[in-house]
């Protein structure tokens, strides 16, 4: 294929340089006639292609009367030297570069008719009947698929677009560069452009409507990509079908191991998108209606299908988005009692892991069906920040220490503002971050990262929903890329297909749930037990929501026993680590309340 490819790149390049000699062939000395000629020599050399069935029988024709009147003992040499051909072509595709399967099928009878009606008229003769009959069916027979073929059609585009590319170029602004080479893929085509001295990829890239409008594509078929190797070279790219015009369809989970990098979705120029999350936590960020849940649901399918990871979630929305997961999923918390629990006993099991490998002396969890990855999926974590602040700081652990232990997070919110992410060091530790569809520009900013949105990601410009760039490792370039859609029927089938092969929890891990140390609470390490509550009443819920809703001049210590009906220095631990988060104020001596709750953090 790529052998090909660079063949068709050869071709032309040779037609390149006789570019300038071609006009010599259509050269006219004024004379009417010879004008006219000239004209129709053009327009044969144009329809070549579309001619070429036509052209091909007259041939044939030609060539069996020849041999007919000529060398009609020949027969047998040419039905032989047909049979050969034919199956050169159907074992290698050359000399007719047809690549795909399809295209060799069709070359392969094509030779053996051809082969066959030639024989046949130098032995007969071509006017014997039924041979003409069957010529002017074979026009019809090999001709239609000829026609209709996308890939000849396209390669015919660009042939005439690289023929034409100077005078385009001088149209759009780009005087003086060059088509270098040009390949024919699946869904286009793409050409490498020498431009000319002091002109820059920039300049290319700031023509890309007028490039679009050169060369007649619809709007927005054109990309841009810079040449890593030289800055007067730039490859412009043509989808002729946009991969992303209708919804993909997920086709099934493309991995069944934690250490195999995940398909999402396939980029514009469609190829796959393909992003680890071993060791890694994530970020997806995007209005509502941009197609979040959608991506949650694409990764967690594929996440089902591991038998290395143990999945945890979190749906304060009611469980709505992950409930349907239930069955694939080790633990789901609906109530910010249960994020809270669920955040700090995956601090106890990274805690429990860190000591274990301590000992060991080993340096990373290795992930296996026996020693799961725990994952933490948090639906709208904006809604656990706000609702759970202590589980959105033990995520904060997590997010600090879990890598190397194969504990991480994966969180989904419209806007990740420092807010919105607990005024934690969250968002930092984020190293996968998948920006969907954002209302105003600078928001890109806040899903993948400060200075992103000047770097070219321009997130606002997203146009339909599951449509995302995502910035991980190995993927630092601003490409669209577009999620596999997966319907809800998907999520049922999928999650009834990998309930039995979901993992337990290792034992050291198990045995470390319910034991979480509330370290960054106490400072001390001691175990804080009892504290959560089952059922409805949860006291750190309780406190939050008096301190969120505490008057100007704050809210009494006793004030706040009487309301959570918890213990004096219970409540002080508590304060203390909302202040020191920046989620609480103390107004005066013993009197407190939220800091001011509708106040976006500067960092934001
Ligand atoms: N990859 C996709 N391809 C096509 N359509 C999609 C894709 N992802 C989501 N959609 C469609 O977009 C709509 C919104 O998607 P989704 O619910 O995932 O958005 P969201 O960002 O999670 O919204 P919310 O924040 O309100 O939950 C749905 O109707 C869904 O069918």
């Amino acid at each position: 294929m790529e052998l090909a490819m660079r063949a068709y790149s050869r071709r032309h390049r040779r037609m390149l340089r006789n570019r300038n000699a071609a006009p010599l062939m259509l050269v006219a000395d004024g004379n009417g006639f010879a004008d006219v000629l000239a004209a129709l020599g053009r327009l044969l050399y144009r329809y070549r292609s579309e001619l070429a069935p036509l052209t091909t029988v007259l041939v044939l024709a030609m060539a069996g009367e020849l041999l007919h009147t000529e060398h009609p003992q020949w027969w047998p040499y040419v039905a032989g030297a047909a049979v050969v051909l034919a199956g050169v072509v159907g074992a290698t595709g050359a000399p007719f570069r047809a690549e795909q399967r399809s295209e060799r099928v069709y070359a392969t009878a094509a030779v053996f008719a051809a082969g066959g009606w030639l024989s046949a008229a130098a032995k007969l003769g071509p006017s014997r009947d039924p041979l003409p009959t069957l010529l002017g069916l074979a026009v019809l027979a090999g001709g239609l698929p000829w026609w209709t073929h996308r890939r000849r059609r396209m390669r015919v585009t660009v042939d005439r677009t690289i023929q034409a590319w100077p005078d385009i170029a001088e149209q759009v602004g780009l005087a003086g560069s060059r088509v270098l080479s040009a390949v024919v893929d699946v869904w286009g085509w793409r050409a490498r452009i020498a431009l000319r001295g002091g002109q820059t990829v920039a300049d290319v890239v700031a023509h890309v409507p007028a490039i679009e409008s050169g060369l007649g594509t619809r709007p927005g078929a054109v990309r841009v990509e810079p040449d890593p190797a030289h800055a007067g070279r730039a490859t412009i790219r043509v989808l002729a079908t946009d991969p992303h015009a209708e919804a993909i369809r997920w086709t099934g989970p493309s991995v069944r191991s934690i250490t195999q990098p995940i398909t999402l979705g396939v980029f514009e120029d469609a190829t796959p998108v393909r992003v680890s999350f071993l060791r890694r936590h994530a970020l997806i960020g995007g209005i509502a209606g941009s197609g979040k849940s959608g991506i949650l649901n694409v990764i967690v399918a594929n996440l089902a299908a591991c038998a290395d990871v143990v999945l945890w979630g979190i749906d304060l929305k009611g469980g709505m988005e992950l409930r349907p997961w239930l069955s694939c999923m080790d633990r789901l918390a609906t109530t910010p009692a249960e994020a809270t629990q669920l955040q700090r006993d995956a601090v106890g099991i990274l805690e429990a892991r860190a000591k274990a490998m301590g000992e060991d002396a080993a340096r990373v969890w290795n992930p296996s069906p026996q020693h799961p990855a725990l994952i933490i999926i948090t639906d709208e974590y904006a809604e656990l920040a706000e609702n759970a602040p202590l589980a959105a700081d033990a995520a904060d652990s997590v997010a600090r220490r879990g890598r190397a232990l194969a504990v991480t997070e994966l969180a989904a919110t419209q806007r990740p503002t420092q807010k919105a992410m607990g005024n934690g060091a969250l968002r930092a530790q984020m190293d996968i971050r998948i920006g969907l569809r954002v209302r105003e520009r600078r928001d890109t900013d806040l899903i993948l990262g400060q200075g992103m949105l000047a770097a070219g990601w321009h997130a606002h410009t997203l146009d339909a929903p599951g449509k995302f760039l995502i910035s991980a490792e190995g993927l630092d370039h601003p490409r669209r890329a577009r999620g596999f859609l997966v319907t809800d029927e998907d999520v049922a089938t999928e999650a009834a297909r990998w309930a039995p092969i979901r993992p337990p929890l290792d034992d050291l891990s198990a045995a470390a749930v319910g034991t979480a140390r509330d370290a960054e609470a106490d400072g001390s390490g001691e175990v804080l037990e009892g504290e959560i509550v089952d059922g409805s009443v949860d006291p750190e819920s309780v406190l939050w929501a008096a301190l969120r809703e505490a008057p100007d001049e704050g809210v009494t210590i006793p004030e706040l026993i009487m309301t959570t009906g918890m213990q004096r220095t219970w409540i002080y631990l508590r304060l203390q680590q909302h202040a020191r988060n920046g989620r609480a104020v103390q107004v005066s001596r013993g009197r407190w309340r939220a800091a001011d709750p509708h106040r976006e953090s500067p960092a934001a």
